[in-house]
């Protein structure tokens, strides 16, 4: 398994070497001209104290060079953020008391060289024919697209089987809202799948990054998968919380980022997040009665700041549904015409909610 792509320096760098760029051509250079390199990318004066020997040069950077000048021992230092070659055939000399678990000369050197001047540093070895990255102190082994693309569409089914039992848990609860007969442990249910949808979401999306122009499909399949979760995401929770205040739901949305996978089954837990549940958390067959964010959503061409008034003037979805379209009215931006689109919209869900449950 390759390291989980969390890292903002790794995922940087990931998507800097990804297939379709420059950078990854000449490496791909590189390797079937069967020598090895060091690149290292960045250049400053810190850098330039670790160089020793070979030459400056200051060309822009093309693939066709990089494997030019890799023919030549030693390493190539680039200036990436001006896209320039600036030293070749250099001797590296960090400080060789910086820690590294590699064997090999050249990816000692590496580690340390990117461990010392915080730039990342791509190593290709000769002997192995591989090519590893060294970016925010994480060492990662590229590998071509198809081993990368197997693993991708295996993550892809297991989201495809997670959304489709968040969809049914997330119908379930709607229906339950509307009769007012929701618990701690429905609630709960569908924040804990959200999570692991998210969760795995992020790992098609490392996938993604790393392939580059050849994850173009595997991106648009996603997107079409999880689009609208982070909304919906903060919707139930902003419908829950006990407290009502802005930062909420970022807060309880990094709290669940923070669970291992066995935390983030347990009830409790996640019911102590919300403030619901008792004191323990552990009352999971507790009623709850959601403010109606999550409702108010589903209903067409209705924005967010008047979701939000409809919200603090009734307080409660059930509130919400027993209020008439002239009631409705009293709420800022609410005219006649959008208040009878409201209730009639708000009618629908309730229908459509409840045959679905019997069907
Ligand atoms: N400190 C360094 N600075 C620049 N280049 C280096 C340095 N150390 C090694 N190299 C480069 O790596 C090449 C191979 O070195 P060595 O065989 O010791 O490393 P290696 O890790 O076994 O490499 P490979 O995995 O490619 O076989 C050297 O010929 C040189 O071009």
């Amino acid at each position: 398994m390759p390291e989980p792509v969390g890292d903002a320096a790794l995922r940087r760098m990931l998507e800097a070497v990804a297939p379709g760029t420059e950078l990854r051509d000449g490496l791909e250079r590189v390797l079937r001209g069967r020598t090895g390199a060091i690149v290292v990318l960045g250049y400053d004066d810190h850098v330039e104290q670790m160089c020793s020997g070979g030459f400056h040069l200051d060309v822009e950077f093309s693939a066709t060079r990089l494997r030019e000048l890799a023919k030549m021992d030693g390493a190539v230092v680039v200036d990436r953020v001006n896209r320039r070659i600036r030293r070749a055939n250099v001797q590296l000399l960090p400080d060789a008391s910086i820690e590294t678990s590699e064997s090999g000369m050249r990816h000692r050197t590496a580690e340390r060289v990117a461990k010392q001047s915080g730039y990342p540093v791509i190593s290709v070895s000769q002997s192995m024919h591989t090519v590893a990255l060294y970016a925010g102190g994480h060492r990662h082994v590229l590998e071509n697209s198809d081993v990368i693309l197997s693993r991708a569409n295996q993550a892809l089914a297991t989201l495809e089987r997670y959304k489709a039992r968040l969809d049914e848990v997330s119908a379930t609860l709607s229906a339950l809202e509307i009769e007012d007969l929701a618990t701690v442990r429905d609630v709960v249910t569908v924040i804990q799948r959200m999570e692991m949808v998210a969760r795995i979401s992020a790992e098609v999306e490392g996938y993604v990054l790393e392939l580059g122009t050849d994850g173009r499909l595997l991106s648009l399949q996603l997107e079409e998968l999880v689009s609208g979760l982070e909304q919906d995401r903060t919707l139930i929770v902003r419908d829950y919380l006990a407290d009502d205040r802005p930062d909420g739901p970022a807060r309880v949305l990094a709290a669940l980022a923070g669970l291992s996978s066995a935390e983030l089954v347990d009830i409790p837990t996640i019911a102590r997040f919300l403030g619901v549940g008792g004191l323990e958390g552990d009352a999971v067959d507790a009623s709850l009665t959601p403010r109606g964010y999550r409702v108010l959503a589903r209903i067409p061409r209705l924005p967010l700041p008047v979701a939000e008034a409809i919200v603090s003037h009734c307080g409660t979805l059930q509130a919400l549904l027993s209020a008439s379209a002239e009631e409705l009215q009293a709420v800022e931006w609410v005219g006649p015409s959008r208040a009878r689109a409201i209730r009639e919209g708000l009618s629908r869900l309730a229908e459509s909610s409840i045959l679905e449950r019997f069907s």
